[in-house]
């Protein structure tokens, strides 16, 4: 608790030098991410008339790479218009070697740090992944622009803030550079592709969900229209969409996008008799302990009631992580999600069709939750009021 609320007041003391939080850029950005679900809600239109399956991964990747690049990083990169734009190819691309080859190694680097020097030859040498240039030679373009435009007026973005900490700051007369820009691109870099990714992946397994679960699908379609009627589903009214935040939580405890967790012990603690060094690299299994019978019965149903009613321990739910370093997208994440479902379910109705997989598969060897095969699900229009 103590580190929490030093972090925090450190944290704010930085932070509130040099940014203002005001209220319009909230609205600009709810207003950008509106958008944005308009025209996912157009696309997945789209695929239904032409008779096709919807891709659920690539329509709803594309949504969340347009909100990530727009919200994070001021960018409008229209990943939507074109969904085989190389931006998302090399988003996916690099995840897939960050989370197996790459990941390994990263794994094993915590765990016995004496090899750093040894893996970090190895990763430069043979683990290039195909859209790592393309990625970060982006990154750089709009750092670049960014630094041409200067400051003024600069909205409090993601980027902004890893730039002004690029800045040299002074601080009682010392002059302190506190990140290479080396470490502003590569931040920027993994908050591109986590922030794509994961809640992309959380929508693809929600649409497959709640085809499977037609009762389900049409319980939040009467929450929506009960709490909702014909309203833009803004920020502070899909705050009242308990039971599809209940949908959420369950398909992110069913299938969380990371599967592990990871910690450094900072003293030696003794849990249930099994002593953990100081300096120990931990795993903590995310995905293991949301299928834990003992915190969640049955846990191979997909049971939203079990959060709306309220039962759950919060500390078994780990999608998000837990304590201090507790994901920073969640919120925005959540707000994004909630937002698109209310847009999509609206006109749009995911079916259960004979060949939808019970189960699906997940690729084996990844520490991410990503389906061994593409899932594509069946959709009719709604009729309209
Ligand atoms: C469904 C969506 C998401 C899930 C399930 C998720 C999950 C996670 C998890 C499990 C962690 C590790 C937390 C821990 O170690 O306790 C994490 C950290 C993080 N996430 Fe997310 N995430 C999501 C969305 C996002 C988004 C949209 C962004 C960017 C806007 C983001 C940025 C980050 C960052 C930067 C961290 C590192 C935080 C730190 O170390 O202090 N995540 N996330």
């Amino acid at each position: 608790m103590r580190l929490a609320h030093l972090e925090m007041k450190m944290a704010m003391v930085h932070v509130l030098r040099r940014v203002k939080f005001v209220k319009t850029d909230e609205l600009e950005m709810e207003y950008y991410i509106q958008r944005c679900c308009i025209q996912l809600t157009k696309n997945i239109e789209e695929t239904i008339l032409r008779g096709e399956k919807i891709d659920v991964k690539r329509v709803y990747g594309g949504y969340t790479m347009d909100v990530i690049a727009g919200t994070a990083f001021g960018v409008e990169v229209n990943s939507q218009k074109d969904l085989d734009q190389p931006f998302i190819r090399d988003a996916g691309s690099l995840l897939a070697a960050i989370t197996t080859d790459e990941g390994f190694l990263l794994t094993l680097s915590k765990s016995v740090p004496l090899l750093i020097p040894f893996i970090q030859f190895l990763v430069k040498k043979f683990f290039q992944p195909s859209g790592l240039k393309s990625f970060t030679g982006v990154v750089h373009r709009i750092i670049e622009e960014r630094k041409l435009e200067g400051n003024i007026n600069r909205k409090p973005d993601f980027l902004q803030l890893l730039l002004s900490c690029e800045e040299k700051q002074t601080s009682d007369g010392e002059q302190m550079n506190v990140l290479s820009r080396t470490e502003v691109v590569a931040q920027a870099v993994a908050f591109f592709v986590v922030g794509y990714e994961t809640t992309a992946s959380t929508l693809q397994f929600m649409a497959y969900l709640l085809a499977l679960h037609p009762e389900v699908q049409e319980k939040v379609v009467r929450e929506i229209k009960e709490q909702l009627g014909d309203e833009i589903p803004t920020h502070e009214g899909v705050t009242k969409l308990k039971y599809l935040d209940s949908v959420i939580h369950e398909t992110l405890r069913m299938y969380p996008p990371g599967g592990s967790a990871d910690r450094v012990a900072s003293e030696e603690v003794t849990i249930k008799g099994i002593t953990i060094p100081k300096g120990a690299a931990v795993m903590i299994p995310i995905t293991n302990v949301m299928k834990d019978p003992e915190y969640f019965p049955e846990p191979d149903k997909f049971k939203p009631e079990r959060f709306y009613e309220g039962s759950v321990d919060p500390i078994s739910f780990l999608a998000f992580g837990y304590g201090p370093r507790l994901c920073i997208g969640m919120r925005l994440s959540l707000l994004e999600m909630k937002m698109a479902m209310v847009h999509v379910l609206r006109r749009v109705k995911f079916l259960k069709t004979d060949d939808l997989q019970e189960t699906l598969k997940i690729k084996p060897g990844s520490r991410l939750n990503i389906p061994d095969q593409v899932v594509a699900i069946s959709g009719v229009m709604r009729e309209t009021r």
